[in-house]
């Protein structure tokens, strides 16, 4: 799918990080990370495994704190706030974790009904009904409404999984390596989903990855996560055609199509 950029609104940052440092011990892991997303936007977070990236998205939702920097996440400073002010925010915040997290025990409608049921008491049953529907609508999925997750398969699980995040109308998307363990046309069409997503609800996305083809569909802007901070950011071309010896190595190594 072609990417258009007219939906980004670069006059309202979602998510605004400066000068952020995170260690473990004398690991450390981020080390000056600046980073402004806009309203509207997918931003790609690239870099090899264990350099930060998942540590990154748990410190913007409020899941790791920062040793320094400041995190503003829709105007807010998520190392200031309340434990509350903080649930309420994370809300507004739509995870896509690595496995897709579905319960077992519990059928697609179920697990779909399960976020609106722990955080929006007061719903009617038809008022549930139409929320799961939509959301599996807006992944293409309304047909699987009474199945078992046992019975999707892994790009179905997925899909489900992101459709449980949309039913709560997040203004920020998470993807943790949204492709990963898929085949390539699975993989595509996750791709597709994730900017079908940002322009049919207008949310703003941080996609995690080191699948470079996920990477180029999906990005209006790529920032490479190199030594603990980002070593180049742009578009998937700008980004590539970097002198940068690390960058060359990093594409010939992962882009596959
Ligand atoms: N809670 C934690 N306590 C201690 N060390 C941690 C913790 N979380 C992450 N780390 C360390 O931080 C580093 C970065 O981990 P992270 O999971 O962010 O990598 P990643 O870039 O997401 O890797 P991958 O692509 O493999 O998922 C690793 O060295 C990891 O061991």
């Amino acid at each position: 799918m072609e990417k258009k950029n007219k939906h980004i609104d670069r006059t309202k940052k979602v998510i605004s990080i400066h000068d952020l440092y995170k260690s473990f011990g004398t690991n450390h892991v981020l080390r000056g990370i600046n980073l402004d997303v806009y309203q509207g936007e997918n931003v790609v977070v690239l870099g090899r495994s264990g350099t930060g990236k998942s540590v990154l998205i748990k410190i913007i939702a409020g899941l790791l704190k920062p040793d320094s920097g400041t995190v503003n996440v829709l105007e807010q400073d998520v190392a200031k706030i309340s434990y509350q002010e903080l649930e309420q925010l994370r809300l507004r915040i739509g995870f896509s974790f690595q496995s897709s997290a579905l319960y077992d025990s519990m059928t697609v409608r179920e697990n779909l009904e399960f976020p609106l049921l722990r955080n929006s008491k007061d719903l009617s049953r038809e008022q549930l009904t139409q929320a799961v529907e939509n959301a599996l609508e807006a992944v293409g999925l309304s047909q699987t409404i009474n199945q078992w997750p046992a019975e999707l398969s892994g790009g179905q699980r997925k899909r489900i999984g992101i459709a449980r995040t949309l039913i709560m109308q997040p203004a920020i998307m998470l993807y943790d390596e949204p492709t990963a363990g898929l085949d390539p046309i699975t993989s595509m069409e996750i791709n597709d989903l994730i900017n079908e997503v940002q322009e049919r609800f207008n949310t703003s996305s941080i996609i995690i990855t080191h699948d470079l083809t996920c990477a180029k569909a999906t990005g209006d802007r790529l920032a490479v996560l190199l030594d603990g901070r980002f070593a180049k950011e742009g578009t998937f071309e700008e980004v590539f055609a970097s002198d940068d010896e690390r960058l060359k190595s990093f594409y010939d190594y992962n882009f596959i199509t």
